[in-house]
């Protein structure tokens, strides 16, 4: 428990840390790393060359200091960062390591004179009190990980039943249970982890689920990004009847459970977890709008299947914008990028919506602006990030 002074400390180190926040979280990692090698493995090493999960742990620690003294003000931030650990198999032993590089980094960046057995003191507290909450979340989901039809826990064989070109850059990998059993129902919008030892090396990523849940099989649908270690095996290696490593379904990027309309916004590979919200959606019949943003139609995927989705369904409209058309027959609804006149257009009349997102950082920041300015309330907005989550605003 911290004590109210403790909470003072804590909270007066917020300026230093904002100042600072990031030589502290890069000192921290190469601390973490130089003393707990056994970790390096849970990090994805290209998210450390550019920095984004320094960022992201440094504006975490930030948020939390800040509101110390009224951590429901943190809002979905801790769903989020239970859901990665679970994906990660992060473990009540993990946190001890952490911490104490926490600490050795604050006293080593910031010096004796500021960082006083007081202040490193509370801190402690503070990452203990942090720690606590996290551990109990992510305990509690993997309870009902094990615990649910079809679940287990920790990594389960699967075998790759089809491999599926969706795009000139985006393959489809559908998976069924190597014991032949039946896999846990996921909700949509969650994704799983993926393991697999490319050239002898174990690593692990995770992929939205872009297919509603059957209790079969689960699909990923993977962008080939060049200098990506995982993407790059799983198009060039993997085929179909290999096996591979998956973690149960995790993830706090899910549909509400509200009968408001529902827009789904996604730009390139982005539109993976909206596949699966959109099937699972169609059912409801809740209007629905999905908006798409690809470079060209080469690389804009499973445009067949929702345009045969949306001559299906009457509750349901698709908008698709391409940055380039090369050909009469691309028909996209707009060209350029999406913006706010183009959403404006393209939204139902009424605000109250319920409205996800996802594409890369430029086209999020620009799709929050846009429903802000639109009236679109900002509790009714929702999106992620693959990876290490980064600042909007
Ligand atoms: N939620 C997330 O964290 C997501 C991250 N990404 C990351 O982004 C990278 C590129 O992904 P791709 O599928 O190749 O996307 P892309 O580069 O093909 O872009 C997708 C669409 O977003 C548009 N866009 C980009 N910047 C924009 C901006 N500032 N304003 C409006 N529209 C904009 C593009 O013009 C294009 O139509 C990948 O590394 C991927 O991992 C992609 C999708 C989701």
């Amino acid at each position: 428990m911290l004590s109210t002074d403790q909470r003072a400390i804590v909270t007066a180190t917020v300026p230093l840390l904002e100042s600072g926040g990031e030589a502290l979280v890069t000192h921290f990692y190469q601390t973490l790393f130089k003393d707990y090698p056994e970790v390096v493995p849970y990090f994805n090493q290209a998210n450390q060359t550019a920095g984004a999960q320094q960022r992201a742990l440094a504006n975490g620690i930030l948020a939390y200091a800040r509101n110390i003294n009224n951590l429901e003000r943190l809002g979905p931030l801790v769903d989020t960062i239970i859901n990665k650990h679970v994906a990660l198999q992060i473990l009540p032993e993990h946190y001890p390591l952490v911490g104490a590089s926490l600490l050795k980094a604050i006293r080593e960046v910031l010096g004796a004179d500021v960082a006083t057995d007081s202040v490193i003191d509370a801190w402690a507290a503070a990452y203990g009190q942090l720690a606590d909450i996290l551990v109990r979340g992510e305990k509690a989901i993997y309870a009902a990980q094990a615990g649910a039809a079809g679940g287990w826990s920790g990594p389960r064989a699967f075998i790759v039943e089809k491999k599926t070109p969706e795009s000139a850059e985006i393959t489809s990998f559908t998976f069924v249970a190597a014991d032949g059993g039946p896999v846990m129902a996921h909700e949509p919008g969650q994704y799983i982890s993926v393991g697999a030892r490319p050239n002898g090396e174990s690593i692990r990523r995770q992929y939205s689920l872009s297919a509603a849940a059957n209790g079969k099989t689960y699909r990923i649908s993977v962008k080939r990004e060049p200098q990506g270690k995982m993407s790059s095996y799983l198009h060039d290696v993997v085929q179909e009847g290999d096996q591979l490593q998956l973690l149960p379904p995790a993830g706090a990027f899910v549909l509400s459970k509200t009968d408001k309309p529902l827009v789904l916004i996604s730009g390139g590979v982005g539109l993976t977890p909206t596949l699966a919200m959109l099937e699972s959606a169609l059912e409801t019949g809740r209007e629905i709008r999905f908006i798409h943003s690809a470079r060209d139609v080469n690389v804009h995927a499973f445009r067949k299947h929702i345009d045969a989705l949306a001559k299906r369904h009457s509750n349901f409209k698709r908008f698709y914008c391409y940055n380039q058309h090369h050909a009469p027959t691309d028909r996209p609804d707009a060209v350029g990028f999406i913006d706010k006149a183009l959403l404006e257009s393209w939204l139902p009349q009424s605000r109250d919506i319920d409205a996800y997102f996802l594409g890369p950082t430029g086209f999020m920041q620009s799709v929050k602006r846009s429903l802000r300015e639109l009236g679109v309330p900002e509790n009714q907005t929702h999106y992620e990030f693959f990876g290490p989550a980064a600042l909007l605003d």
